[in-house]
């Protein structure tokens, strides 16, 4: 069972950290009980040193150094404050480290746990969520869990701790003034952090409105000569106009909605200090609050104001983790391929289907039904109107896609039972539209295998592909690809051929793999791959009637359903479609 990402679990996760996670609270403490009295230093100089009433510092500092002047008393506490300044930065680096570096450490474990579900998925589940979804649950979602995951390891702890403290040592000085700041300054937080809520949702209008500029003009530009044809450059344009006034609109609220919102929390924020400032005065004027201490006390004011600030963030950073966990255990509900454990260990396959029945969604049963056999060395065609599920045969027979109902064998051997591994080392499948990695052409044949050049160059020439060879300045290490040569869509199709041959399987599935060859090199083609797939089972599918005739059993599909098989003579004699796709060919050829 494949546990969901949760708060549990990333606990546990953060737990299998324990060492660095104990030298981290280790640093936490030590640097918080460097940092808590830092405001209550130089304050406190104001009464024992300006107001002339030695008490705890001027005391100790007599004791062990000598008494001396102003300057003197001011000088020594100074540099003792910046010491503790430099130490609980020191201390402040190595917990960002530790925690920085267990937080990535978890997020490691779970984009791992993520991309080990996703080989295992099998394809209909992976197509009900796309890739541009799975895409952003493993970057942005997986982001977003990552900086939670660093608020919580390292300031969590750290801010709450610290607060503590402060409240403590506040408390201390002064009960009222102390509760005042304790409930005060969260409140304005709080305030602040609504205002910027709506800050957000006023940024969230503009990036809609540029999202929908750019979709806009990204359309238009695309099909500006499909646009230019039709006459239609003004109402196009026209809306684009439209849009940019809507990111006009939406970005001048934002700006200057934005500021005033952030000068309103500072101004709130401002208000609560004066009246703090106000009743400290008050205190030293009517009970035994000291000038020092008052000081003091605002000093706490602003320290306390990041510690607030971090806990209140780390509310917000748990919805949005919430959130990103919703999306990121739906890759891991995706389920996941029925794998056996039987190898395939014949290199002669009979391949059985049985009844099968598959459905890529609930509304509509692609496949209905299905029985045929194909005995090892067997050369058989499927033929079918576009669309009546001949690709998808293939792809369930390659293992692909898992079927709803009925079976497929092979050796007898029920598709369930078999590990799909090795189902896929005897069968290939040669795709219509083959997809190039944006690598070497050595690697687009072999896909990391290590094969001789020998052994490539002769599967090249097979494929019909040797003279496009001898023509690329760097051979073999030649890019292709996105980023490297374009190959037309005829040499693509050589180029999965020369793979095929490359990875010698037992079965060959060729899909419409030659649709994009001119007839002649078609032939030449499968005049190169007579010897190669003389044992070879064969599946070929096909809409020249050239390339099925000579097959020894034709399987006509319509709609889903076997309707008719046979040798090329036999079909031909029935009315049928069979009959129908032969009339075809011959009016149109
Ligand atoms: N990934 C998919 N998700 C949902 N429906 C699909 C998917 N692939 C194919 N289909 C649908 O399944 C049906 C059979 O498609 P399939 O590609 O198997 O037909 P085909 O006979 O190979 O067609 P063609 O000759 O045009 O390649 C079609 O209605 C198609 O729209």
């Amino acid at each position: 069972m494949n546990e969901k990402i949760s708060l549990k679990y990333i606990y546990k996760l953060l737990l299998n950290n324990k060492k660095s996670l104990i030298w981290g609270q280790i640093f936490t403490v030590i640097g918080i009980l460097i940092s808590v009295p830092i405001p209550l230093l130089l304050p406190l100089l104001v009464d024992e040193v300006l107001l002339d009433k030695p008490s705890f510092f001027v005391n100790n500092i007599n004791e062990f150094f000598g008494s001396g002047s102003a300057l003197y008393y001011v000088a020594i506490v100074t540099v003792v404050v910046i010491v503790l300044r430099a130490l609980h930065f020191i201390f402040g680096v190595i917990n960002t480290k530790i925690f920085t570096r267990i937080s990535k450490i978890v997020i490691f474990d779970i984009r791992v746990k993520l991309l080990n579900h996703l080989k295992k998925v099998n394809m209909n589940e992976y197509e009900s969520l796309g890739s541009g979804k799975i895409a952003a649950n493993l970057i942005t979602d997986v982001n977003t869990l990552d900086s939670f995951i660093v608020n919580v390891s390292s300031k969590l702890i750290t801010s709450s701790l610290t607060l503590i403290a402060v409240a403590f040592v506040i408390i201390k000085i002064d009960l009222l003034l102390g509760i005042m700041i304790l409930f005060t300054q969260p409140t304005i937080a709080i305030i602040s952090r609504r205002i910027a809520k709506k800050t957000g949702e006023l940024k969230k209008e503009e990036n809609t409105t540029i999202e929908a500029f750019q979709n806009n003009i990204n359309e238009t530009l695309d099909l500006f000569s499909q646009i230019k044809a039709s006459n239609k450059e003004n109402s196009f344009f026209d809306t684009s106009i439209q849009k940019a006034e809507d990111i006009k609109k939406a970005s001048n609220e934002f700006n200057y909605k934005s500021v005033a919102y952030e000068k309103f929390s500072y101004t709130i924020f401002l208000f609560a200090f004066e009246i703090f400032r106000a009743t400290g005065l008050l205190l030293v004027a009517y009970s035994d609050l000291s000038i020092g201490l008052m000081f003091a006390m605002f000093g706490y004011i602003w320290f306390i104001m990041t510690p607030v600030q971090e806990i209140l963030s780390i509310q917000y950073s748990l919805a949005s983790a919430k959130a990103a966990m919703g999306r990121i255990n739906k890759v891991l509900e995706l389920e996941t391929e029925n794998d056996g454990d039987i190898e395939l260990k014949d290199r002669k396959v009979d391949i059985s289907l049985r009844n099968l029945s598959f459905s890529y969604t609930k509304d509509k049963n692609t496949l209905k039904n299905i029985s045929f056999d194909i005995k090892s060395g067997e050369k058989v065609a499927i033929i079918g109107a576009s669309g009546s599920g001949k690709t998808t045969i293939s792809q369930l027979i390659a293992g692909f896609y898992a079927k709803n109902d009925g079976d497929i064998l092979y050796n007898n051997i029920s598709i369930d039972k078999i590990s799909k591994k090795s189902l896929r080392e005897h069968i290939f499948l040669v795709l219509q539209m083959p997809i190039l990695f944006n690598n070497t052409l050595r690697f687009n044949l072999t896909m990391g295998e290590d094969i001789s050049d020998d052994k490539i160059l002769e599967a090249l020439k097979i494929a019909e592909l040797k003279e496009m060879f001898e023509n690329l300045e760097n051979g073999l290490d030649t890019i292709v690809g996105k980023m490297g040569i374009r190959l037309s869509g005829g040499q693509r199709q050589r180029l999965s051929i020369a793979r095929m041959v490359l990875a010698n399987p037992s079965v060959v599935i060729f899909d419409e793999s030659t649709s994009a060859l001119d007839v002649h090199t078609e032939t030449k083609l499968f005049r190169n791959l007579e010897s190669f797939l003389k044992d070879k089972t064969v599946i070929t599918i096909a809409h020249r009637l050239s390339t099925v005739k000579n097959a020894s059993k034709i399987f006509v599909l319509e709609d889903g359903e076997l309707v008719q098989s046979g040798t090329h003579n036999e079909l031909e004699e029935k009315d049928g479609h069979y009959l129908e796709f032969v009339k075809h060919q011959l009016t149109n050829n």
